[in-house]
C-alpha cells in the first residue's frame, strides 16, 4: 500500500519506517529541511536504538523516501498524521498549530483511490474533539478521518511499532464510512493483527481519550511513588522495598513504580497539562484537579535534589564543582524535552555552581544547542575534582559505574543517585556519602 506520514520527528520517522518494514511504499513528509535529507541518507536524526539499521535498510531498498513537498504524498492511500503538539507558550493548553496547518496542507493532495476510501489517519496526541473538528474539514475531501493515537515509548520506539500492546482505531460516525476505513487500516496494519496484536474500534473522542488517560494513569503510578518517596524520607523507610512489595500484588504490577526525579520528556508533562486545560473547556476541570497535585509531586522531585545538593554542599552552591550524570529525559534517548536531568543541571548552575554535564547520546546535541554549558565525554571527566556527583538517568554507563574508579577522581566523594539505580552498600563500602531518593 502506498502510505504518506506527514511530520518525521520521534514519532513520524520511526512509524514511517515500520511502515515500509511491514512491506508498504512509504513517503515521509516534513517542513525541516535538514531532517528531511539527514533521513533520505538513510542516517537518523536522533537516537533511538535499532532504528538507524531500519532506517538504512528501507532507504537503500527503495520502499521509504522523505520530502518537503507535500505534494509527494499525492496518490497515497493513507496519510498519517504525525507532526508535534507541544505546550503552547501562554499555557496548558496543546498548540495546534502543528496539526492545523498539516491537515490544510495535505488536503488538496487527498485523491480518490481505486482500492476503496482514501484515509486521513491522525497518530499525534491531541485534545478530545479535534478528531471531529479536522473529520469536518477533511469532509470536502474523498478522504475519512480515523484517529489512531500512538502508545510508543522512546528508547523502545521500534519494538512498540511493530508488535504495541494494541491497537485503536477512532473512527467515523457513518457505519459504512467505519467499516470502510477500518478495513483500509486492517490491511496497513495486516501483519500485526495476524500476530495477534489486540485491536479496537471507538468513536473520535474514545480513541482520543485512551491514549490521554494511559498517559494520565502513568504519570499518576510514577507521582505516586515519588509521593510515597517523601513519607519514607520522612520515616526512614525505604521505598524501593515499599515499590516491590506493592507491586507483588497483581492489581497494582511492579511496573512505572521507580521512585526518583520524576517523569519528564516530551509526552508526559505537557499530555497531563493539555488534558487538564480540556478539560476546563469542556466544563469538567473538577475531574482532573488530582493531575495538577501529580504534576506538583513531579516538580517537587527537581526542586528537591537540587536542595539536597545545596545542602550537601555546605549551604552555598558558589565556588562549588558539580558533575551531572545524565541530561537525556530517559536513558536510550537523546531527547531533553522537558527533562528532569537538565531542569536540576540548569537550576544548580543558575545559582552559582560550575555544573558539568555529561550524557552518552545527548551529550553532542547539547554541547551544539548550549554552548553555555560544559559538557564532558563521559562520567569521569565529568567527576572530575567534582564536590558533588548526581546520576539523573539512568544510563547503563553510569549504572555501572565502579565506585572505587571514580572516587578517585572526585574532589569529595559525595553521590546523589536521583534514579535509585546504585548499590548503596557498594558505594558507601567505597566511600561514598550516598544519597538516593526516599532511601534510609
Ligand atoms: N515521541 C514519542 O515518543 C511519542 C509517542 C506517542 C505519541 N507522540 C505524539 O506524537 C506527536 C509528535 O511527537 P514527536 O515526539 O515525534 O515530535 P517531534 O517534535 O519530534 O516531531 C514533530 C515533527 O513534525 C514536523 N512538522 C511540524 N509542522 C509540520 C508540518 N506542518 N508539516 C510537516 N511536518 C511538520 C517537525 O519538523 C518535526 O520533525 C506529538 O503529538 C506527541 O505527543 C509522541
Ligand atoms: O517508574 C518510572 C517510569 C518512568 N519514569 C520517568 O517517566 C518519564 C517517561 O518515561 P516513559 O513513559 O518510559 O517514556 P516516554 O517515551 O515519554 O513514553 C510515554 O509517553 C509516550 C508519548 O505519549 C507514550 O506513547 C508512552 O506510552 C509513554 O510511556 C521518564 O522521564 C522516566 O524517567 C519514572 O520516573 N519512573
Amino acid at each position: 500500500m502506498h502510505i504518506s506520514v506527514i511530520g518525521c520527528g520521534y514519532l513520524g520517522a520511526v512509524h514511517a519506517t515500520c511502515m515500509a518494514e511491514l512491506g508498504h511504499d512509504v513517503v515521509g513528509i516534513d517542513v525541516d529541511a535538514g531532517k528531511v535529507d539527514l533521513l533520505n541518507s538513510g542516517k537518523a536524526p536522533f537516537h533511538e536504538p535499532g532504528f538507524d539499521e531500519l532506517l538504512e535498510r528501507q532507504v537503500n531498498g527503495g520502499r521509504l523516501r522523505f520530502s518537503t513537498d507535500y505534494a509527494d504524498a499525492r496518490g497515497a492511500q493513507v496519510h498519517f498524521i504525525a507532526v508535534g503538539t507541544p505546550q503552547s507558550e501562554e499555557g496548558y493548553a496543546a498548540d495546534m498549530t502543528y496539526v492545523d496547518a498539516a491537515v490544510a496542507d495535505l488536503i488538496p493532495h487527498l485523491l480518490e483511490h481505486p482500492d476503496g476510501p482514501t484515509l486521513v489517519v491522525g497518530k499525534s496526541t491531541v485534545p478530545v474533539g479535534t478528531a471531529a473538528r479536522l473529520a469536518a474539514q477533511v469532509g470536502g475531501s474523498p478522504a475519512h478521518l480515523v484517529w489512531n493515537p500512538e502508545f510508543l515509548r522512546e528508547g523502545f520506539a521500534v519494538q512498540d511499532t511493530l508488535t504495541p500492546d494494541r491497537i485503536i482505531y477512532g473512527l467515523p460516525g457513518d457505519p459504512d464510512a467505519a467499516e470502510a476505513s477500518s478495513a483500509v487500516l486492517d490491511a496497513v496494519y495486516a501483519s500485526m493483527l495476524a500476530a495477534g496484536i489486540p485491536r479496537l474500534t471507538a468513536d473520535y473522542a474514545t480513541a482520543e481519550l485512551v491514549k490521554v488517560a494511559a498517559n494520565s494513569f502513568l504519570a499518576t503510578k510514577i507521582s505516586f511513588i515519588n509521593a510515597m518517596a517523601e513519607l519514607c524520607e520522612a520515616t526512614g523507610a525505604d521505598v524501593t522495598v515499599l515499590a516491590e512489595a506493592i507491586g507483588h500484588d497483581d492489581r497494582i504490577g511492579p511496573k512505572f513504580l521507580r521512585a526518583g526525579v520524576g517523569f519528564g520528556g516530551g509526552c508526559l508533562p505537557k499530555d497531563i497539562r493539555a488534558f487538564m486545560a480540556r478539560a476546563g473547556e469542556l466544563g469538567v476541570d473538577q475531574a482532573l484537579t488530582f493531575l495538577r497535585e501529580v504534576d506538583t509531586i513531579n516538580t517537587r522531585r527537581r526542586t528537591a535534589a537540587v536542595e539536597l545538593a545545596h545542602r550537601l554542599l555546605g549551604g552555598t552552591f558558589s565556588g562549588k564543582r558539580v558533575a551531572v550524570l545524565g541530561a537525556a529525559f530517559k536513558p536510550d534517548s537523546d531527547d531533553m524535552r522537558n527533562s528532569p536531568a537538565l531542569d536540576i543541571a540548569n537550576a544548580i548552575a543558575g545559582q552559582g555552581a560550575r555544573v558539568i554535564i555529561t550524557d552518552p547520546a545527548a551529550g553532542p546535541k547539547l554541547a551544539k544547542s548550549r554552548p553555555d554549558m560544559e559538557v564532558a565525554a563521559d562520567a569521569f571527566e565529568a567527576a572530575r575534582d567534582a564536590d558533588l556527583v548526581l546520576l539523573l538517568t539512568e544510563w547503563r554507563q553510569f549504572r555501572d559505574l565502579d565506585p572505587a574508579e571514580l572516587r578517585e577522581v572526585v574532589a569529595s566523594p559525595q553521590i546523589i543517585d536521583g534514579r535509585n539505580v546504585l548499590d548503596p552498600a557498594a558505594w558507601r563500602a567505597a566511600g561514598w556519602t550516598y544519597h538516593g531518593v526516599g532511601r534510609p
